[in-house]
């Protein structure tokens, strides 16, 4: 609720301090607006609740749709998810998602409905996102929300699961931070190269523990699609979420969209509480970056983090152009992109081009694209997808693919021999059948380079989709200033079309049926809550083997791969814990020099790593699920992506963050092979052969709930009537976001007040 205070504050304490249900011991309890759900981090939440006989909470403020494993071939044939996806692992994590919204009734987007599309895309699209609210979802790149000014941020399993049962999400206060861009952007340089040039400048850790807001004239000029692109990559520069003000634009965007408040007095009050959402003047930041416009150029990554960028101007660097720590990694990320310090990057050849993703899958960046090839054949360039390469087109959401071929790109794009796909995240990270092959390099406008990421053993470099199309056309990566004249300009010839003819769909499905009560007899909800705040494992003494790391930035994709996030359950995945490290990914045999695959390591229960930023990137819980399984309780680091870190609490796993120069002391204990104890009761890492003990802090009430084997959703559950309170609040001061529904076939779809409809829960 408004919160009446004197101090000047910040876009993101004013959204925070916004929807407190209740603070005092640990984490501020939350309330979360919005909640998008896929089918990769939700079964076993799903199942959470069905054991614990609980039901959703919100279905009205829950939206789901499907993305990750769904193939991008055509549609025409389409006739269920049995016999249109052939991969058993992705068919039945689809397929689990399906009856999952069925049994807790829950709108869906499924796959026969033209607004199904990657998460991220299709909730601002039905105006789901909205400024000033909280949106979560199981999916690191929820930041892409905060372009509305939302609070936008990705989550694992465990909080999806505590979520759909509270609505609710205990959670610590970030640090501010602003990235100010000030001046104008020249030609040819797109929000993605902003975002990438960012991240070159504060690094993939440069904000952890922080909300970014973005600020300053370049990001007030940019459109909600620019906008959006430069929010969902704020999760690579490591910060919890990235936001920017909104202001007319996205006013302008929102009007008419079918869940945003209805024109006429609700509009009315909505846009007067938008407009106070701006930072005030003297407002505090923990860490201010600023940034020129005039100095970015087109961008692209050279390595496998997302900070490895270089200026398309630029050469592959040599280790040498890095300090003495960062060396090694730089070494292996040349060797395993295969290229040779000093190549100028546009003599760089491709073997394939992807266009697609949650950061660049939105109409503007089909117009982008399309703009490029009609420039390049006015201006004498290339007309055709240049020989041997490979380039697909994946529309975001079915609706940005109707508009796209309302506005004729895909003629377009077939015409210079483009593959034009059907929605979903594709070879964004590959957990469908879009993947690379060994070896192949691809210019991508995708948000992640991780090794493997687009397919083992593939080779990705992140560019703006007008990039992207140009090396498409010439077969290396290109300038794409070179393809610019006189029919680049605003609309380059294109029939631009508005959004609001295309938000119809051909079928709208019927609003779905009212949630069944779902108690299990004879119990109270309470005495269940109680319950099942007792279920983690004790976390109190853990003495082992500790396996030995040095790497920097440990993405949590390199800690289990995409391929094995289509299971339904949270075990069994310990053999494919850092699969591409530890397996030869041609062969599948353990590589015998992988610590993991050596005694005594194969018995680790600890981690040591030197490395900076372990667990970053995806917001995975099958990462930690993967250590546990393995038999590792507690990973050392000297720092830890945000929602990594989270997640391993969840599992009664300790993610404990020490000094470099412990943790080299440590590594060297680890690598003898020595064993050494985590003992939380006493906060001290007790090491081998009697020398002195180091001593650490933990939170004092994780520490209790690692202690106690307690788990979140019981302890909040004690709070219900603080949640219902607020809820009736909410009601009141934004009553538009209450009630998501949607109108019968044929209809328009509007959105449809389901207040009465969604019973109070009577826990
Ligand atoms: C599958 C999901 C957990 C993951 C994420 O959190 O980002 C995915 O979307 C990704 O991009 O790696
Ligand atoms: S980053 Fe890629 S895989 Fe993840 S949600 Fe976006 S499009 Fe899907």
């Amino acid at each position: 609720m408004p919160v009446p205070t004197s101090a000047p504050r910040t876009l993101y304490d004013k959204v925070f301090d916004d929807h407190v249900v209740r603070s005092g011991e640990g984490d501020t309890l939350l309330y979360i607006d919005r909640h998008l759900v896929h089918e990769v981090t939700s079964p076993q939440a799903f199942e959470g609740l069905r054991n614990a006989g609980r039901k959703v909470r919100r279905p009205d403020c829950t939206l789901v749709t499907v993305d990750h494993n769904i193939p991008t071939a055509s549609r025409k044939n389409f006739k269920d998810v049995g016999s249109f996806i052939v991969e058993a692992d992705s068919r039945a994590q689809v397929s689990a998602l399906e009856d999952n919204v069925k049994e807790f009734g829950l709108t869906y987007f499924g796959m026969s409905d033209k607004r199904q599309g990657i998460v991220h895309i299709i909730g601002p699209e039905q105006g789901f996102t909205l400024p000033g609210t909280t949106v979560c979802c199981g999916d690191s790149h929820t930041s892409t929300h905060g372009a509305f000014g939302a609070l936008a941020f990705g989550i694992g399993t465990s909080e999806v699961e505590h979520i759909l049962a509270t609505q609710t999400l205990p959670q610590a206060k970030s640090k501010n931070m602003r990235v100010t861009v000030e001046g104008d952007l020249a030609e040819g340089v797109t929000s993605k190269d902003v975002v990438l040039h960012i991240i070159g400048v504060i690094g993939t850790a440069g904000g952890t523990g922080c909300v970014i807001e973005f600020a300053g004239s370049a990001i007030r000029g940019l459109s909600m699609e620019s906008r959006m692109s430069i929010c969902n990559m704020s999760i690579e520069g490591g910060a919890r979420a990235g936001m920017i003000a909104p202001d007319e634009i996205t006013f302008k965007y929102l009007k008419g969209r079918p869940l945003s408040p209805r024109d006429g007095e609700e509009w009315d009050k909505a846009e007067a509480y938008w407009r106070s959402l701006k930072s005030d003047p003297g407002a505090k930041y923990d860490i201010e970056v600023e940034i020129r416009a005039e100095d970015i150029i087109p961008t692209l990554t050279w390595g496998t983090s997302p900070q490895d960028v270089v200026p398309i101007k630029g050469v592959v660097p040599s280790p040498e152009d890095f300090p003495e720590a960062q060396r090694k990694n730089v070494i292996r990320s040349l060797e395993y992109m295969g290229l040779t310090a000093g190549t100028p990057m546009e003599e760089v050849k491709i073997d394939k081009a992807f266009f697609g993703s949650c950061t660049n899958g939105r109409i503007e960046d089909m117009r982008s694209a399309a703009r490029v090839i009609l420039a390049a054949e006015k201006n004498g360039g290339p007309t055709k997808v240049a020989e041997g390469v490979y380039a697909m087109i994946v529309p975001g959401s079915g609706l940005v693919k109707q508009q796209a071929e309302a506005e004729g790109l895909d003629v377009i794009f077939k015409k210079a021999g483009f593959d034009w796909r059907e929605a979903g995240c594709s070879m964004c990270l590959g957990m469908n059948p879009d993947q690379l092959k060994p070896g192949e390099r691809c210019a991508s406008t995708s948000n992640r380079n991780f090794e493997g990421r687009q397919g083992a053993g593939g080779r990705t470099h992140l560019m703006s989709p007008a990039m992207v199309a140009a090396a498409a056309l010439t077969g290396r990566f290109t300038d794409v200033r070179k393809f610019m004249g006189n029919h680049i300009g605003e609309d380059g010839g294109l029939k631009i079309t508005d959004y609001s003819d295309y938000l119809t769909p051909v079928e709208a499905p019927a609003r779905p049926a009212e949630p069944t009560e779902q108690t299990a007899e004879g119990q109270t909800p309470v005495k269940q809550a109680a319950a099942a705040s007792a279920g983690l494992p004790k976390f109190n003494v853990v003495k082992g083997i500790a396996a030995p790391m040095w790497e920097a930035n440990i993405d949590t994709d390199k800690i289990i791969p995409k391929q094995f996030l289509k299971t339904l359950l949270r075990t069994g995945l310990g053999t494919a814990l850092f699969w591409t490290i530890r397996y030869d990914v041609r062969t599948n045999e353990p590589l015998p020099d992988f610590v993991l695959n050596k005694e005594p390591w194969s018995n680790s229960s600890l981690l040591v790593c030197t490395g900076p930023n372990f667990g970053c990137g995806s917001s995975r819980e099958h990462a930690p699920w993967a250590l546990n399984d393995f038999g590792i309780r507690c990973i050392m680091a000297p720092s830890f992506g945000d929602i990594f870190k989270t997640n391993c609490f969840k599992n009664g796993m300790l993610p404990l963050e020490l000094p470099q120069a412990d943790l080299e002391a440590l590594y060297e204990d680890a690598s003898a092979g020595l064993e050494i104890a985590v003992d939380l009761e006493n906060q001290q890492v007790i090491r081998p052969n009697g020398k002195p003990p180091i001593s650490f802090t933990v939170d004092a009430f994780r520490r209790h709930c690692l202690i106690n084997g307690l788990d979140d959703i019981g302890l909040t559950l004690e709070h219900r009537e603080k949640i219902e309170n607020f809820e009736e609040k909410r009601s009141t001061v934004w009553p538009w976001l209450d009630g998501v529904g949607y109108a019968k076939k044929g209809q328009k779809i509007i959105a449809v007040p389901t207040r009465q409809a969604v019973k109070k829960t009577d826990w």
